[in-house]
């Protein structure tokens, strides 16, 4: 299993995620956006970061290298994606997954813990944990404020596509626990197959012992699951 950790300009969790994944015994390889895919890439990481400095929004400026639309087709075949943070901008904007990230409510840059209800716990990147078990990982971002269409909301909840909800300490989900303002506190969602997600919170920031959690680990385990 060799995970590709896509940098771009402006990549800053990728080395993290390089190691995050290569402490659980996964294989993981950083690539430049410009050197495309390796052939036999078995699954994709789109780390964090400021890629091209947020220029026009998030992650827009990276989802048009061309490696995305090689990422869609290796998507396409099965091959597990995961896009945190930045990753995730990128993933909505290249339409891996539904929705976009926007501004945050605050119009400020949150860096915190926050607790999230795991909604679906038969995928992949969940499947460690259990329905309604509430976890608690960072955030660190400007634009995680999810937004999408009522009718596609609908179908995302109808399908069981949101993997993370934000949430208070005792799992209730609420506007006082949505630390970005995200429609229904959405945290993640997978795109059509469950074999792609992307998520704003960072698993990869609370899955080594050194730092003292580990419960991210559940979700990038994900890959050796898919
Ligand atoms: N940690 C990150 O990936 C930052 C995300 C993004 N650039 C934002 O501020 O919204």
């Amino acid at each position: 299993m060799t995970v590709a950790v896509v940098r771009f300009g402006g990549s800053n969790c990728d080395r993290d995620s390089v190691q995050a994944l290569s402490h659980l015994g996964i294989d993981a390889e950083l690539v430049w956006h410009e050197d495309g895919l390796p052939e036999d890439v078995e699954g994709v990481m789109l780390p964090g970061g400021f890629s091209y400095g947020d220029y026009l929004r998030a992650g827009a400026m990276a989802a048009r290298s061309p490696i995305m639309q090689e990422v869609r087709e290796v998507a396409a075949e099965g091959v597990p994606v995961l896009g945190v943070c930045n990753g995730a901008q990128i993933g909505c904007e290249s339409s891996l997954t539904p929705g976009a990230f926007t501004t945050n409510r605050s119009a400020r840059f949150q860096c915190e813990h926050v607790h999230l209800r795991v909604e679906n716990a038969d995928t992949p990147w969940t499947a460690a944990y259990d329905e309604g078990q509430v976890v608690e990982f960072p955030i660190a971002h400007g634009e995680g404020r999810f937004e999408i269409d009522d009718d596609r909301l609908e179908a995302l909840e109808a399908n069981d596509r949101i993997l993370f909800k934000y949430c208070d300490e005792s799992g209730a989900v609420h506007d006082g626990a949505n630390p970005n303002g995200s429609k229904h506190n959405v945290a993640g969602i997978t795109g059509e197959d469950d074999t792609v997600a992307v998520m704003m919170p960072h698993p990869e920031r609370v899955s080594l012992p050194d730092i003292g959690a580990v419960e991210g680990q559940g979700v990038l385990r994900g890959f050796a699951e898919a």
